[in-house]
């Protein structure tokens, strides 16, 4: 039964819950039906565990924002935290560990360029082996996939471990697997199971596969971290780890949650957020701008002109370019790259929206239904860059815009993330025309479900420009 002044919801079947209201598929549709069925806080049964889904701007603000401190810790006690060890940021509870860490995190990645043009520099060097890749498939048909995650995985690599990985590289083809399958595995049917069944934990169920890719994972990281070990001249970092391993020194061992074996999750954490995230976007947006070369070719004229006579483009040159900075914009909407998130209460009853939530209830916020509600956006339901512009064409980012959450959890690499949409986005519009080849059948917009959305595998066609 759900408890007194507890959030609505459909009926409770005894063991399951409401799993049988989700689709594995795909349970953002049933989440969009089930907010109108209930209105925009109702309540679900994971099994036995009670969730609470949150709707709208509204509701997300209040919760994330408003009452961050209630709604900023991370569950504890799923698949998801024993895959990690309990170590790392994006899992950890609100607490001083989480927070150490984050500040470091922001500290080190501003230290490391972000906002300067070293990163800038990094960024246009990855894309150096971008434009390689495509320049020898002019006039052919390519899968991009590989190419996008393997860059966003490099330059990510490089702010961490001060390296990046040719395409054909074990090191990365091995983690990029991993990452990819895991952020399927993870929320998929036998990560439910192993979430409201524990006794099933120890059976050699599917799941146990992402124990092994995190395994894989976390023993390539700790062959870095004792490479980076023998080389490192302590108080001269060269990248992330070594700032780490600096800051070990500084703190001792005075009971700080400073460790080697969080550096080894943390560094992982960061490389996964920063790779199936920045990748799944650049291919939504790649395929969208194929299927509407109206798009593209005003983006590619805007670029043009601004970048008359300039050899590079700096992530600057955005405040001259408000169409393709609506695009980008545009693309990270209707990508919806990271759809849900979970969190819990960390305090007692607390109070949201009228409802009383007991400490310990998980809180799935639906991102989604911020980025497509009806009300905060011209045309919420399809990709249409006027969603960013004003009647008289400047860009303008609605309050809704939160691809990256809100609150104290939001995206902690959101400036590094713009900076590549930004950055690889014009290079590459500017040197190459993109066509949706002619025996490609209809464009299939649906994406697979996953912790981050990805586009179906497409191929396409690559032109130079006549301009270049
Ligand atoms: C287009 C690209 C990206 C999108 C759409 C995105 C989106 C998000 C979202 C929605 C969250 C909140 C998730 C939650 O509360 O459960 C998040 C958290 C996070 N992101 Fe990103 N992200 C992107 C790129 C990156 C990059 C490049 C990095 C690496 C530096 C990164 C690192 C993180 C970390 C560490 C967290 C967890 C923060 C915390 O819990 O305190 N993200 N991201």
């Amino acid at each position: 039964k759900r408890p007194k002044n507890f959030p609505p919801g459909p009926p409770i079947l005894p063991v399951l819950g409401n799993i049988l209201n989700l689709s594995l598929e795909n349970p953002l549709k049933d989440f969009e039906k089930l907010r109108k069925s209930y209105g925009n806080v109702y309540s679900l049964f994971i099994g036995p565990k009670p969730a609470v889904v949150i709707n709208g701007m509204n509701v997300i603000k209040e919760a994330l924002m408003t009452k961050a401190n209630d709604f900023s810790g991370r569950p504890q006690d799923l698949f998801v935290n024993d895959i990690t060890k309990r170590k790392g940021v994006i899992l950890a509870d609100y607490g001083p560990s989480w927070r150490e860490h984050r500040r470091f995190a922001l500290m080190t990645l501003r230290n490391f360029g972000l906002g300067k043009n070293s990163m800038e520099e990094r960024i246009h060097g990855e894309i150096k082996h971008i434009i390689n890749t495509l320049e020898k498939s002019i006039g052919k048909s390519l899968t991009p996939q590989v190419m996008f995650h393997n860059a966003a995985s490099n330059i990510i690599c490089q702010v961490l471990f001060g390296t990046r990985y040719e395409y054909d590289d074990e090191f990365i083809r091995v983690i990029v697997r991993c990452f990819t399958e895991n952020a399927k595995i993870t929320n998929g049917p036998w990560t439910m199971l192993y979430d409201s069944v524990p006794i099933v934990r120890k059976l050699p169920l599917p799941f146990t596969k992402a124990f092994k890719n995190a395994e894989t994972c976390q023993s390539l990281a700790n062959r870095l971290v004792t490479e980076h070990k023998k080389t490192r001249v302590p108080g001269e970092p060269r990248d992330f780890v070594d700032c780490y391993l600096d800051e070990l020194d500084k703190r001792g061992s005075d009971g700080s949650s400073f460790s080697e074996e969080q550096l080894i999750m943390y560094a992982l954490d960061l490389h996964f957020a920063g790779t199936d995230t920045t990748s799944n976007t650049l291919l939504t947006g790649f395929l969208y701008l194929m299927t509407n070369p109206h798009i593209q070719e005003r983006c590619q004229q805007e670029i043009d002109k601004v970048l008359e006579g300039k050899e590079w483009v700096g992530f600057d040159d955005r405040h001259n370019m408000p169409y393709v900075q609506a695009v980008i914009h545009e693309v990270q909407r209707i990508a919806n790259t990271v759809p849900l998130s979970v969190f819990h209460c960390t305090t007692k009853d607390t109070e949201l929206m009228g409802y009383s939530i007991p400490k310990g209830t998980m809180i799935i916020p639906n991102l989604t239904s911020v980025l497509n509600e009806e009300g905060q956006w011209k045309f919420p339901h399809e990709f249409n860059p006027e969603n960013f512009l004003n009647d008289q064409g400047e860009f303008v980012k609605p309050e809704a815009f939160m691809p990256f959450s809100a609150g104290p959890r939001m995206c902690l690499g959101e400036g590094l993330a713009r900076m590549e949409l930004f950055l690889i986005t014009v290079t590459l519009l500017r040197k190459f025309k993109f066509i949706w080849p002619e025996d490609a059948g209809e464009p299939d917009y649906t994406p697979v479900y996953g912790v981050t959305l990805t586009p179906k595998p497409y191929y396409m066609k690559v032109q130079l420009r006549a301009t270049q």
